[in-house]
């Protein structure tokens, strides 16, 4: 579904990428872990075409997509939930799903299928986005990329400041999506939410990926964990 082959990224002179490469298989979930500064959300930025790589390739579906503009891509297919979930506070929350609409019938994600699964968006469709509590405004976030009908899902901290309850909802939420056959790629601070639902995990350091293997060859890895995650066992 996605190959990102040895990017290297730059914010000016600055080489934050260096030499990054991940993939992610068709209907799977691929987590990107590693402590705060460690290029997560570049690798991201860089996929969707913001921050675009000045080395290496990005394959999605077969097609190179490293030098297209984030319209293009985003029109590939490819969506995102984006870090500190940019919710339009003065839509309300129908409009914030309608904005983002794009007709497909690969995925098939309509109004109503979205308020299926997250009915509390539906108790709450006539309300403005900026009342929402930040649950529900992830799940509108979510909600609104599903709504481009996106092949592949790039979250980038979804349980980013919520409370255990919620962090188990989104969980719950992204166990639904891969019911589903989505292609995921997710940067999680949550190790072990991201641990729960990853079916391949990155540990990223300074720019580089470190580590990479199942969630299972992770738990096991004490060094890794200690090193790169600062867990103590
Ligand atoms: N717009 C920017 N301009 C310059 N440097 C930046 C910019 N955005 C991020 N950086 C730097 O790039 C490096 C990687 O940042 P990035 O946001 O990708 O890390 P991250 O692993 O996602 O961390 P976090 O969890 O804090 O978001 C950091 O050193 C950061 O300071």
């Amino acid at each position: 579904m996605l190959q990102v082959d040895n990017i290297h990224s730059y914010y000016g002179d600055s080489h934050v990428l260096q030499g990054v490469s991940v993939n992610v298989k068709k209907g799977s979930l691929s987590v990107l872990l590693g402590r705060n500064g460690m290029g997560k959300t570049t690798t991201i930025r860089s996929i969707i075409g913001f921050t675009p790589p000045r080395q290496g390739k990005i394959r999605f579906q077969g097609n190179e997509i490293q030098k297209l503009p984030s319209y293009r891509v985003a029109q590939l297919g490819i969506g995102l939930v984006p870090q500190g979930r940019g919710v339009f506070p003065n839509l309300t929350v129908k409009e914030n799903l309608t904005i983002a609409a794009r007709n497909s019938s690969r995925r098939g994600w309509t109004l109503d299928r979205i308020y299926e699964l997250f009915p509390r968006l539906k108790e709450r469709a006539s309300s403005m986005g900026g009342n929402l509590s930040g649950g529900e405004q992830q799940m509108l976030t979510i909600g609104r990329a599903l709504m481009t009908n996106p092949d592949l899902l790039l979250l980038d901290e979804p349980s980013e400041g919520l409370s255990p309850l919620m962090v188990q909802e989104v969980e719950n939420i992204i166990s639904a999506l891969k019911q589903e056959g989505l292609s995921m790629l997710m940067v999680e601070q949550n190790i072990s939410m991201a641990l729960h639902v990853a079916d391949w995990v990155y540990v990223m350091c300074k720019g580089e990926v470190v580590f990479d293997g199942s969630p299972d060859d992770l738990k096991r890895n004490d060094a890794v964990k200690h090193k790169y995650l600062g867990m103590s066992s």
